[in-house]
């Protein structure tokens, strides 16, 4: 059987904030798929991260499509600036969206590719029936809110489950998931379904402080391979 196909989204949010153009320019030339940027409001998540003005810096810094994970309480009034800014996928919390039909709807009407996700403990029913509306599911495998946490297991049972879910649809759906994923969880969550894999310490982790702009790209380059070679084991 050949490998599945297996794209990279580096997480900016464990990337060095004071050269982030040069940070997002090196995770690029280091082979990455998609830039992950993770935006949080203090309110449904415990931390307050960046905005539409960050986005928009990354977007001026790569041609890489960007993946905006929005971690924000009523995110609808927010999706038309974040699109505006520069996303091509924007993922909202099935938590934070009541009406989340509509704001999918939001999402593309502004210009974006929409995605849902879910919570750890939230059940991946709560997603049947928005998956004919969406592009992109991303299934969180820690609590939201910071990265470097722990991976958390029964994230594969939903992969799985998520991935019959989707291959129901006969509909092209990204499966993504987020959160402590690196060489030794990648080949589950591979082997369970995932297609794309959200990296942020185990990506920016790899670069030494005051390493060169070359430095900085090898080191990416080497923990990019070791999680995408990770799909030929998952096989
Ligand atoms: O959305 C989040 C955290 O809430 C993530 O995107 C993290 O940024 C992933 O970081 P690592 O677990 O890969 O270090
Ligand atoms: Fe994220």
């Amino acid at each position: 059987m050949s490998p599945p196909h297996v794209l990279i989204a580096p997480s900016i949010l464990s990337a060095d904030f004071g050269h982030l153009a040069a940070e997002v320019q090196a995770v690029e030339s280091a082979g990455a798929d998609w830039i992950h940027v993770d935006v949080m409001d203090g309110r449904f998540v415990p931390n307050i991260t960046l905005g539409p003005v960050i986005v928009r810096a990354v977007r001026a810094a790569t041609r890489l499509p960007i993946d905006v994970h929005l971690m924000i309480v009523e995110p609808e009034r927010y999706v038309a600036e974040f699109a505006e800014a520069g996303a091509d996928r924007i993922t909202v919390h099935v938590e934070a969206s009541p009406h989340l039909h509509r704001t999918v709807q939001q999402i593309r009407a502004a210009g974006a590719l929409p995605g849902v996700t879910l919570n750890p403990h939230t059940s991946e029913e709560a997603l049947r029936h928005i998956l004919p509306d969406v592009d992109l599911v991303l299934v969180m495998s820690v609590n939201p809110g910071f990265g470097g946490q722990r991976f958390i297991p029964g994230a594969l049972d939903k992969l799985r489950a998520l991935r019959r879910m989707i291959d129901a649809t006969g509909r092209d759906i990204a499966l993504e998931v987020d959160g402590g994923i690196a060489p030794a969880t990648a080949p589950d969550v591979i082997a369970a379904g995932a297609r794309v894999l959200v990296a942020g310490s185990a990506v920016f982790g790899a670069a030494r402080p005051g390493d060169t702009h070359e430095a900085r790209v090898d080191s990416y380059a080497r923990a990019i391979r070791a999680l995408r070679s990770t799909a030929d084991g998952a096989a």
